[in-house]
């Protein structure tokens, strides 16, 4: 059975990142993906808006829909303080069998819950299953037509405060307008958009984001 990219990217960080050392684990990612194989990681550009939203917020409580191999979790969870941690969905076992590999390789799974399911399935159960009581910060990167109707779902379950603030990766590749569309025109949210590339391409792409005004 030969193997997936995804399994090719972890075993390249397996053999040439170091164990414990979560940036070592980005670079080498993005390494492999820049150099042999594109994968659909947020990567080292826009990586660096999310560092920076993320030392922004400094949440307490982060959540992630649509895990991969697991690269933002790595990245988020570098950044968290002591005692706050990650909740990252992703719905494909594969994927979330390479992720989990991934975030231990990396020495972060202390900061890191991995859930499996889809996000409207997930989304309803953080409140009484997993203990959450609102979210300081959410990470968009999952279906990009699922963005709109899990940013309503997470407002429906009280699980936003004001101020909580959503980062949306790929509003323009592959693109998100009618998330665009319905988080520009709601006045419950202040959008600020950060123009950027798309992982390891020259071509554009944004991300948004969105303070939740309570
Ligand atoms: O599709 C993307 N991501 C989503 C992957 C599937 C998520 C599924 N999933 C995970 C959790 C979860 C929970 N509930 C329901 C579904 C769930 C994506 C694509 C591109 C891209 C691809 C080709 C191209 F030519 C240019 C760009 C770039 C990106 O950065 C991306 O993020
Ligand atoms: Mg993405």
């Amino acid at each position: 059975m030969n193997q997936s990219k995804e399994q090719r990217i972890l075993n390249f960080v397996l053999q040439n990142a170091v164990r414990g050392d979560p940036c070592s684990v980005l670079e080498t990612i993005d390494k492999y993906c820049s150099q042999k194989e594109w994968a659909m990681n947020v990567g080292d550009e826009k990586g660096l808006i999310l560092d920076k939203t993320v030392e922004e917020v400094n949440p307490s409580v982060a959540l992630e829909l649509g895990t991969y191999c697991g690269y933002s979790a790595v990245r988020i969870a570098r950044l968290l303080k002591a005692g706050a941690h990650l909740l990252t969905v992703e719905f494909n076992p594969e994927f979330a069998a390479i992720a989990k590999q991934m975030i231990e390789f990396a020495g972060v799974q202390d900061k890191v819950k991995l859930l499996e399911g889809p996000s409207e399935e997930i989304i309803p159960q953080l409140k009484k299953k997993y203990e959450v009581d609102t979210l300081d910060f959410v990470f968009l990167d999952h279906w990009k037509d699922k963005y709109t109707p899990d940013t309503i779902l997470l407002q429906e379950c009280n699980l936003l405060r004001k101020g909580s603030v959503l980062l949306a990766d790929n509003i323009i590749v592959p693109g998100a307008p009618e998330f665009l569309n319905y988080i520009r025109n709601n006045p419950r949210f202040q959008c600020t958009n950060y123009p950027s590339h798309l992982e390891y391409m020259k071509v554009e792409d944004a991300m948004e984001k969105a303070v939740f005004l309570g």
